[in-house]
């Protein structure tokens, strides 16, 4: 790690701790105490009690030596003034001295003890545990006392990493979340989309009802398959909505007369569900922007999304629509195999059928619970946006598009779990057609030779006999298997949160880093050009350079985010570390604590900032 200026050419020394290069004092000998130097005499030069009972080795004072380092350092002309900051802003790191107890336990004096652990004694250096007051004590056997670790406070500034978890480790994945490092893949790959326009977004509308930047989410092309909604065409766009800047899914029905307002009652009966395996309705609303009757469903954008058609069914390697490969293909756990094994999907884990399951399920609980019926339980329709995280999608819509036709809503209900059904099949033997009457025998058999005879019966169960009690009697087949993934969705809240914990520290980086912004090479300030290079602002630009402008010893900038991390942290966290700041002519160096430039990076910015505020009020006063 080199963070260095040529020695040769600078006038700055090296700091260092004064015990290490002071020949006078002697090493560290055995765990005598006569060996053993007086800390006092270390810290404070001299020792009170050196001929009263203290039992340290005392060294001679040597005025030879005082003058000779005198002389070597007037030699060497080093410049190297301690700072002092003009202003004394308070900082938030507690200072040691505060630290120390005022009437400290006797226990502590133990750390020099024979017998002591020098360990202890080296954690407490620093902590001025030779005072006045310590060594009062001396008499009442101050040396003999047991020892106790005084625990020091933690400078929780300094520590921002995740809580590591022995058993859920972050590079592994869970059942709702992908490795720590995928899930940052994911996230950026999900903001890079919200922003990214589909390059086939040619001769769209500019405006739509308040939405804009409409982009196609399925690449269109003459060759491609127009798609159809039923029987009608259909797309879908991303748009961004200009009142709330967010990114939204319309669905547009091409073609739609819409022949009594009372269509839209259903879209409003939707727009007030809202559940975490639905995509969530908006609003709708009908347009001629497409130079035709159009009618637009907007529903929550989820980025990268796919169908779990798109997932699960779709022949891999090819580009024509979906709908001409209906290959007919064995399940196994987790694993392809039969005929098409090289251009297929892989086969579906059993967990991940029951987590399915129990998506759909509860989706369809709430959705009847409000009074409606899913209607669009297909593996086109529903969408995969998260790992093994489902929602279904285009709610609402066919309720629009079939509202003249005044179905009854208990039926459609019924309806919905015989399509359940017909997708936990399709899912199960991989095959579009697996629920097609006349491949039902042969898809039941499929499923109970490769997931076994739950998953068969429930499935049976969805396409039995109509019942006004199958929603209930669903959530009692299912009931073991809520457990499990309540539990996984609990882990994954957890790993989430783990996270979370490693990014909690980036806003007050971004803070300081602001600050900088504004203070540094600020042009002029109350009316004096220098201003943000004199007093307390040279330091910071000073520090700035220490930060961000260090080279190495060939002349090559050290680009190191390690450097610029730790070092910003220290100065957030207002340490007592101190550092040397060289100026860029290298005529001058300062040595001073982090402490001290948070003091100065806060007083400058107050200034700033409180100018500000004065103008503001004076501006106020005079409008008023
Ligand atoms: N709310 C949404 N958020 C994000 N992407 C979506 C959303 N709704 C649909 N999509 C995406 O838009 C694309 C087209 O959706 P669509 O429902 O038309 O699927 P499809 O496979 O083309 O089905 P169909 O064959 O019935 O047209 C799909 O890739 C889907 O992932």
């Amino acid at each position: 790690m080199d963070y260095f200026r040529p020695q040769s050419a600078s006038s700055a020394v090296k700091i260092v701790d004064p015990s290490t290069q002071n020949d006078r004092y002697p090493k560290s000998g055995p765990k005598d105490s006569v060996q053993r130097q007086c800390r006092n005499v270390m810290i404070y030069g001299s020792c009170k009690f050196q001929d009263k009972g203290c039992t340290f080795y005392h060294p001679p004072s040597d005025p030879d030596a005082s003058r000779a380092e005198e002389a070597l350092s007037a030699s060497v002309n080093i410049n190297a003034p301690v700072f002092v900051p003009k202003s004394s802003a308070d900082t938030s790191s507690p200072t040691l001295a505060s630290l120390t107890p005022s009437s400290p336990p006797p226990d502590v004096s133990h750390a020099y003890s024979e017998n002591g652990t020098a360990e202890v004694a080296d954690q407490m250096q620093g902590t001025h545990i030779y005072d006045d007051n310590y060594a009062a004590q001396f008499d009442q056997g101050y040396y003999a006392a047991q020892p106790v670790y005084t625990r020091a406070p933690l400078d929780y500034h300094l520590y921002s990493g995740p809580l590591p978890s022995a058993f859920s480790p972050a590079s592994a994945d869970i059942h709702f979340m992908p490795s720590s490092a995928s899930i940052r893949e994911t996230l950026q790959t999900r903001s890079e989309l919200i922003r990214s326009v589909n390059p086939s977004a040619v001769q769209l509308p500019e405006e739509l009802q308040g939405y804009h930047s409409l982009s196609p989410l399925e690449t269109v092309t003459v060759t491609t398959e127009r798609r159809k909604f039923g029987n009608w065409y259909s797309t879908v766009y991303k748009a961004i909505n200009s009142s709330d800047g967010g990114a939204y899914a319309l669905r547009r029905i091409e073609s739609y007369r819409m022949t009594q307002q009372s269509a839209f009652a259903p879209i409003e009966a939707w727009s007030k569900i809202r559940h975490p395996n639905i995509v969530s309705v908006c609003e709708a609303f009908t347009t001629r922007a497409f130079n035709d009757n159009s009618l637009v469903v907007a529903y929550t954008y989820h980025p990268n999304a796919q169908t779990l058609f798109d997932v699960h069914l779709k022949p891999k390697g090819t580009h024509t629509s979906h709908h001409q490969h209906q290959h007919w293909y064995a399940p196994g756990r987790g694993t392809a195999r039969g005929p098409n094994r090289n251009t297929q999907s892989t086969g579906l884990s059993e967990r991940t059928i029951w987590s399915y399951v129990v998506q759909i399920a509860s989706a369809i609980r709430k959705v009847h619970e409000a009074g409606q019926a899913v209607r669009t339980i297909e593996p086109s329709k529903i969408l995969v946006t998260g790992r093994n995280r489902i929602r279904i999608g285009s709610c609402g819509l066919v309720d629009v598009l079939m509202h003249e036709m005044n179905q009854d809503m208990a039926v459609l209900q019924q309806e919905d779990f015989i399509r359940f059904g017909g997708l936990i099949l399709v899912l199960c033997c991989n095959n579009a057609a697996a629920s097609a009457p006349m491949n039902l025998q042969k898809s039941f058999d499929l499923v109970e030779r490769a997931y076994g005879a739950d998953l068969k019966n429930l499935i049976a169960f969805l396409l039995g006999k109509a019942s006004a009690q199958k929603l209930r009697q669903l959530f009692d087949l299912l009931s073991s298997r809520i457990a499990t993934e309540m539990d996984d969705a609990l882990d994954a809240v957890d790993r989430l949160e783990g996270e979370l914990m490693s990014e909690l520290e980036n806003a007050r980086l971004v803070r300081l880093m602001a600050k900088f912004g504004f203070i540094n090479e600020r042009p002029e300030f109350a009316r004096d050009a220098r201003w943000s290079e004199t007093g307390d602002r040279y330091i910071i630009k000073l520090f700035r350079d220490y930060v961000f402008h260090q080279v190495d010893e060939y002349g090559n900038p050290v680009v190191s985010l390690s450097h610029v991390l730790t070092t910003l942290n220290k100065l957030d966290a207002g340490t007592d570390e101190k550092i040397m700041l060289v100026a860029r002519d290298e005529q001058s160096c300062l040595v001073v604590s982090y402490k001290e430039i948070k003091t100065c990076l806060e007083s400058a910015f107050s200034e700033l900032a409180g100018s500000q505020q004065t103008k503001a009020k004076e501006v106020y006063r005079g409008g008023g």
